[in-house]
């Protein structure tokens, strides 16, 4: 199959059908993790095929665990208690959290593994996570830049830690709490909001024990090492940061109605749904369920009149990802759109601040940036967006999804380039969104 260079979305009829969301990153990630840090049989179900995950699959059969594909999603991890040394360097991709929990993992076993990615990862801060895994006795080798990755990372049994997080992120705390399970004490995180909980709950269902107390607006988390990680299955909810391209496509493609099948309704995750209702989409979650220990349902989005809203930004950890296509869809409301306290978007696959401002300027909408934020200013009543601009895209997924899900609700083309990356996080996104009637193609 040759991948074209650029992707472009016209203005589409009315989408319409019903899709499945494809499996959660963030808990296949752990699931593939966590697995081969057990002993026994992880067997997986639902596991997302996205680029990042791979690249975890490959680095924990290269940490010793036994990886197999089973079938579509079917994914099977053979445990045998810890990592062992790999043979060469583990190339985590594009993957920041395949990265930083691979190494909280690690440091708690006596081997010396170096870590590396791609051009982007290679971007961005390590030392958020080798900090704290310092404090706890591994030790570190920068090969260049310090705080960028290549880092030589020597683990072995290691001493609890007492951190206190600045910004509420689940990779740091997840880091923490991973090595943690090699430390001598009690090993706690405390975070200013919470952030996603997968960590905590994998850890759980493999027959840990881990505390979680509020503490001032968010929860310290603790968790005693030395405790033993007992294989489960686990089955992987669709992913709510992917489910938001397709509903934010009904949302402002006029007479559309799309469903999502099987979206994880976490509430650590649903802050994108929570701030569009307020935009006044209509959204509709029925059938809720619960499948591996989390609530899902089926979401419905209809073509909505959405107006401008204030993000609380207490609510930025909980759709930190979502950003980027809450912007394009706030290109199509009426009036301001204003998201803050979103620093950590500059610090993703690529400056999204920086990268949705441009783009969206490109395509004829008002956007004022500010250091840990942006504004953007909606079409007008009538929602009309002009498009036609080829968008730089920096080898980000979500710049490049939420810039085409633009497109098929603005008067002239958009165009994206580097739209293999789009499959970092959702391989089928463009099949997908034909299915329900999107014209998105390679002219
Ligand atoms: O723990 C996770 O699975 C993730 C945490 C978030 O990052 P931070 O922890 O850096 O906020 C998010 O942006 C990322 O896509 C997935
Ligand atoms: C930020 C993301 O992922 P990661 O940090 O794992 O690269 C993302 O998927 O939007």
């Amino acid at each position: 199959m040759t991948i074209p260079s650029t992707l472009t979305a016209r203005s589409a009829p009315a989408l319409a059908g019903v899709v499945r969301a494809p499996g959660d990153k963030s808990i296949s990630h752990r699931a593939l993790i966590l697995g081969a840090m057990a002993s026994g049989v992880t067997d997986i179900d639902g596991l997302l095929e996205g680029d990042d995950i791979l690249a975890t699959a490959r680095a924990v059969a290269a940490l010793g665990a036994g990886v197999e594909r089973l079938g579509p999603g079917r994914w099977r991890v053979t445990g045998h208690g810890g990592f062992k040394q790999p043979a060469g360097v583990i190339d985590c991709g594009n993957a920041g959290t395949g990265v930083r929990l691979l190494m909280g993992a690690a440091a708690g076993y006596p081997i010396t593994v170096t870590f590396d990615g791609d051009a982007s990862l290679r971007k961005r801060p390590m030392k958020r996570v080798t900090g704290p895994l310092a404090d706890m006795a591994a030790r570190l080798a920068w090969s260049g830049e310090e705080d960028r990755l290549p880092v030589t990372i020597t683990g072995g049994r290691l001493a609890a830690i007492n951190y206190r997080q600045t910004v509420a992120s689940a990779q740091i705390k997840s880091a923490i709490l991973l090595a943690g399970l090699n430390a001598d004490g009690v090993t706690a995180v405390t975070e200013p909001e919470p952030s996603r909980d997968h960590t905590e709950r994998m850890l759980r269902a493999f027959g840990a024990e881990v505390g979680v107390l509020p503490d001032g607006a968010g929860w310290r988390v603790t968790f005693r090492g030395g405790q033993t990680l007992t294989a489960a299955p686990v089955t992987v909810p669709g992913d709510p940061s992917s489910a938001a391209f397709p509903l934010a496509a009904a949302l402002i493609v006029p007479g559309s109605a799309v469903t999502v099948e099987g979206v994880m309704l976490n509430p650590l995750r649903t802050g994108l749904f929570e701030t569009w209702r307020e935009m006044g989409a209509d959204l509709t979650v029925s059938n809720r369920r619960t499948a591996g220990g989390e609530e899902i349902g089926d979401i419905t989005a209809r073509h909505s009149a959405l107006k401008g809203v204030v993000v609380p930004p207490e609510r930025a950890a909980s759709m930190i990802d979502e950003y980027p296509i809450l912007a394009a869809t706030a290109a199509f409301a009426d009036g301001d759109t204003v998201m803050r306290g979103i620093g950590e978007m500059r610090l993703k696959e690529s400056d999204r601040i920086a990268l949705m401002a441009a783009g969206l300027q490109a395509c004829g909408v008002a956007v004022e940036e500010e250091a840990e934020g942006f504004t953007v200013t909606g079409g007008s009543k009538n929602g009309s967006v002009r498009g036609g601009a080829a968008v730089t895209t920096h080898g980000d997924h979500r710049i490049a999804m939420s810039h085409l899900i633009l497109g098929l609700a603005a008067a002239d083309p958009v165009t994206v380039d580097q739209p293999a990356m789009i499959a970092t996080s959702f391989p089928g996104f463009v099949e997908l969104m034909r299915g329900l009637g999107a014209d998105i193609g390679s002219a």
